[in-house]
């Protein structure tokens, strides 16, 4: 890989004491409606006082400015770290996906033909929304009809439940009509594809960053095994198990779909598994359960199937996970941290464990690795495993203790922290929660200001996305919608814009403190660097920052 080249240092710009820190808090914008919205109503002194104080501008994170398909796409936390720390808008999973089956490159290339050529079943797992973060219902349906064009006998299709980047009850308006459109393909008889299993996304297979591995045993016996409670079909199953539990679509209990008593998908030797999410994160984990040997030490998997295995993409680009994929994934190159390492200052990242691969492997461009092992500490804060909505301060007094032995150690230039509190919580759907977590989010920001300001850094302030902003639900008429007398609970991100605030006590009047409008998050990256007092790439975005 070609090195970056050396940044140029600002000829007017006079050094900071301290580091430069930036937080991302994750899932944090600013609302359009007061009712619902978690950061308007909650008690943020802290973001308070910085927004009446400081150079303050509103940047876009959602749609094209990050690299989705439309405007009507909200942001999330893949594309927002992947536009912060790469300071360019790069064409993301979504539209290459959307590309490669318009062009009609993936039904060509090696991975489908041999996906295909299996004489058993040919399987496909992932998330049957149109959330657009993870996957696309869409894809999944063109999949489905090309397996019957090129003549596979036997499909079979475990479907996990949203709720998360759609309505939070939203799965019968994906599984209906999903199995109806089987239903039709399956018609003339040379073709048979069904639903085989299923659950809600955050109770089955689709952990992230080893947080809770019995998710994904749970997926294995549900999707590989066969095992679990049976139904007839995936509407029966949906319809009984929601009457039984109240729970919101994401957090349904596993089903497999059985006939006679015998699972009608259980994965065997000889079949091909294809994971038709695009994302890495929540794909990886399942990933590793498929394509590992013996070695395996997350859970006991029973039965390893000898399968072909495929992802949508690519999921780590460093690691080359999986072996085969579908659509090769953006090529992010030339990122923040690698830059930052060639000018030899030491960066520091941190996070709870729900987004610790955020602030490193998103940010650093989906890859896993460090550019370099002794200028970059990532520090994981180990998160609980509870609903959210019961430990709402998602550890952010411990990474902020963490990073405030950090500055003081004065050993880093560049601090990089996600506090996860306004998307975590944020997507419990829990009002109350989501105000609770955004408080204690504040008053560690609090805390933050005074060490900088005693140190004499700088205190770079944003957010990747919306979801906290709008915690209800808006009829078209614009009043709340209600359910069971109460606002119905949105759970999925925003689209509004996010702050951009930046606190520098020992500010020399070396930038104007007006910030350019109009910006969307890709811009962060090259503000970050002027402010560390080096020249941006010249590929980079504009700085948000007017250099005088
Ligand atoms: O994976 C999730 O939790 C949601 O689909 C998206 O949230 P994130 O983009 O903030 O991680
Ligand atoms: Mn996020
Ligand atoms: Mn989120």
């Amino acid at each position: 890989m070609k090195q970056v080249e050396t940044l140029k240092k600002l000829a007017n710009w006079k050094k900071r004491s301290g580091p430069v820190v930036f937080v991302v808090m994750d899932g944090v914008a600013y609302g359009k409606r007061k009712e619902g919205d978690a950061v308007a109503n909650a008690v943020m002194e802290t973001f308070a006082e910085l927004s009446s104080t400081c150079p303050l501008v509103k940047l876009k994170a959602h749609g094209e400015a990050v690299g989705l398909p439309s405007d009507e796409d909200m942001g999330n936390s893949e594309v927002g770290h992947n536009a912060f720390g790469a300071g360019r808008i790069f064409a993301q999973g979504a539209k290459l996906v959307n590309k490669s089956l318009q062009e009609g490159s993936m039904f060509s290339g090696n991975t489908w033909q041999e996906a295909i050529k299996t004489q058993g079943v040919l399987h496909f797992i992932g998330l049957l929304s149109d959330g657009g973060v993870h996957s696309n219902i869409k894809h999944l349906e063109a999949m489905v009809k090309q397996a019957k064009i090129d003549g596979v006998k036997v499909v079979r299709i475990h479907a996990l439940l949203d709720g998360r980047d759609v309505p939070a009850t939203s799965a019968l308006e994906y599984f209906e009509p999903f199995e109806a459109l089987l239903a039709e393909l399956n018609a003339d008889g040379t073709f048979d594809a069904k639903i085989a299993s299923g659950g809600g996304r955050m109770y089955i297979t689709m952990d992230r960053y080893n947080a809770d591995w019995p998710m994904v045993e749970r997926g294995w016996h549900t999707h590989v095994l066969g095992e679990g409670r049976q139904f007839s079909s995936s509407v029966e199953a949906i319809k009984t198990l929601r009457a039984e539990t109240s729970a919101l679509d994401q957090d349904l209990p596993p089903f497999v779909i059985a006939k006679d008593g015998k699972a009608i998908g259980t994965v065997q030797d000889g079949d091909s598994v294809i994971l038709f999410n695009y994302r890495g994160d929540r794909a990886l984990e399942i990933t590793s359960a498929f394509e590992s040997g013996n070695d395996f030490p997350h859970f006991d998997r029973i039965r390893v199937p000898k399968v072909f295995y495929a992802g949508m993409m690519e999921y780590d680009g460093d690691l080359h996970v999986p072996k085969h994929y579908l659509v090769t994934p953006p090529a992010i190159d030339r990122t923040l941290a690698e830059f930052l390492c060639a000018l030899k200052l030491k960066q520091y990242s941190i996070s709870e464990t729900q987004k610790f691969g955020h602030i490193t492997y998103f940010f650093n461009g989906n890859k896993s690795g460090k550019f370099d092992e002794n200028l970059e500490t990532y520090v994981e804060i180990k998160g609980d495993n509870v609903p959210f909505e019961q430990r709402p301060a998602m550890k952010c007094a411990e990474i902020t203790d963490a990073v405030l032995e950090a500055i003081n150690s004065k050993e880093y230039d560049f601090i990089k922290i996600n506090y996860p509190n306004g998307d975590m919580v944020g997507h419990t759907g829990s009002y109350q929660a989501a105000v609770a977590s955004l408080e204690a989010m504040d008053l560690n920001i609090g805390r933050l200001k005074k060490a900088i300001e005693a140190v004499g850094g700088i205190l770079v302030v944003s957010a990747d996305h919306g979801n906290a902003d709008e915690m209800y639900e808006f009829k078209k008429d614009g009043t709340v919608a209600m359910e069971n007398g109460k606002p119905k609970a949105k759970t999925s991100h925003s689209l509004n814009p996010v702050p951009f605030i930046i606190f520098d006590p020992t500010y020399q009047g070396e930038y104007d403190l007006k910030l350019k409008e109009g910006l969307g998050i890709s811009h962060v990256a090259a503000t970050l660097i002027n402010l560390l007092g080096y020249e941006a790439p010249s590929d980079y975005d504009t700085s948000i920052i007017t250099l005088k």
